[in-house]
């Protein structure tokens, strides 16, 4: 049964197309990441979908109806990217109001202690740490025991503590049956979560994949060099040009070095550095050469990698 749905779903903002015919079909009891970098258009796809924004074209479903008709929406769980808590009240009112808006909410103490947060029940919100309120935040999401969770960088500014809390409360929702679906800069944090990943890039779905295939695509290896004539190399994913360089995706760049190597061509400026995410997608996806090199040689080249020791954001 699909809960939630996207078809051709674009939005734009002013002169901005922040999504752009977007297709996404979310599954009852799917628990699906959401990858993207900075402006990739993982909030207004939510937001999109919560009924908080308007499509400018296409239509999205939630639950087969409009996400603007409140009947859908109240069964729904949600956290924005950015919350507000009324600094005065205590952790455990706080949870009390937003519970009373449900015929049958959660109690109290369960959805605190889901969530690591019992000591705190007394506690101001004013007075919480940031990663404290966070993690409130995200439980409230989960007091009316929603059918769908929507869930946008939960476990952004949290340590790896309380991140790892969090994802035992999401889990337990996903393992009761839960369908949620949650943005995330991290591959590791989707990972952790998820079987499915769906890669935003520049408003655009780039990949609706298993994890693991997403990770074999993000393990690739940029190389980049000068070299008059480039010989047949095995292994070479994708081949641009730009001012002169030749860039080569491969996954295997120690062996493509030494295949280069072998074939006897002169060549100099060899440089070799992971490929961001997006970068990999564009250049694999598009088959477009400027996607493919000139956007990540102005970014630095620390995007993430497969074998990158923590989580790394996706945008270098
Ligand atoms: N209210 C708005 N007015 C104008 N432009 C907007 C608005 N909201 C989003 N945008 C633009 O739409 C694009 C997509 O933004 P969005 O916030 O959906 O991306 P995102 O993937 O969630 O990014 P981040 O990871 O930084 O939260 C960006 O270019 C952003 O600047």
């Amino acid at each position: 049964m699909i809960v939630a749905r996207a078809i051709q779903a674009t939005r734009r903002y002013g002169e901005v197309t922040a999504l752009d015919q977007v297709d996404l079909d979310l599954h009852a009891g799917e628990l699906v990441g959401l990858l993207g970098p900075n402006g990739a258009g993982k909030s207004t796809l939510l937001n999109l979908l919560v009924g908080l924004r308007r499509v400018s074209a296409g239509r999205v479903e939630l639950f087969g109806g409009d996400p603007r008709d409140p009947a859908y929406r109240r069964q729904i769980g949600m956290t924005p990217q950015e919350t507000g808590l009324p600094p005065t009240l205590r952790v455990g009112e706080v949870v009390d109001f937003v519970a009373a808006h449900y015929p049958d909410a959660v109690p109290r103490a369960e959805l605190l202690g889901r969530f690591g947060l019992d000591d705190l029940v007394r506690r101001q919100t004013g007075g919480l740490s940031g990663g404290q309120r966070r993690r409130l935040a995200v439980a409230l999401a989960f007091v009316g025991r929603p059918r769908l969770v929507f869930l946008d960088e939960p476990t952004t500014g949290l340590d790896v503590t309380a991140r790892r809390e969090l994802w035992d409360g999401i889990r337990h929702f996903h393992a009761e049956g839960g369908t949620v679906l949650l943005s995330s800069h991290y591959l590791e944090e989707i990972e952790a979560l998820a079987q499915r990943v769906v890669v935003l890039g520049q408003g655009r779905v780039l990949a609706d994949d298993t994890v693991g295939a997403v990770r074999d695509l993000v393990g690739l290896r940029r190389v980049s060099l000068v070299v008059p004539e480039l010989p047949a190399l095995p292994g070479v994913r994708n081949v641009s040009q730009v001012d002169g360089v030749t860039h080569l995706l491969t996954s295997d760049s120690d062996q493509l070095v030494r295949d280069l190597v072998g074939s006897g061509v002169t060549f100099s400026d060899l440089e070799i550095r992971a490929t961001s995410l997006e970068d990999a997608f564009l250049a694999i996806t598009t088959g477009s050469p400027a996607a493919g090199a000139g956007a990540g040689a102005s970014r630095g080249g620390a995007g993430a990698s497969a074998d990158a020791p923590a989580a790394q954001p996706v945008e270098a």
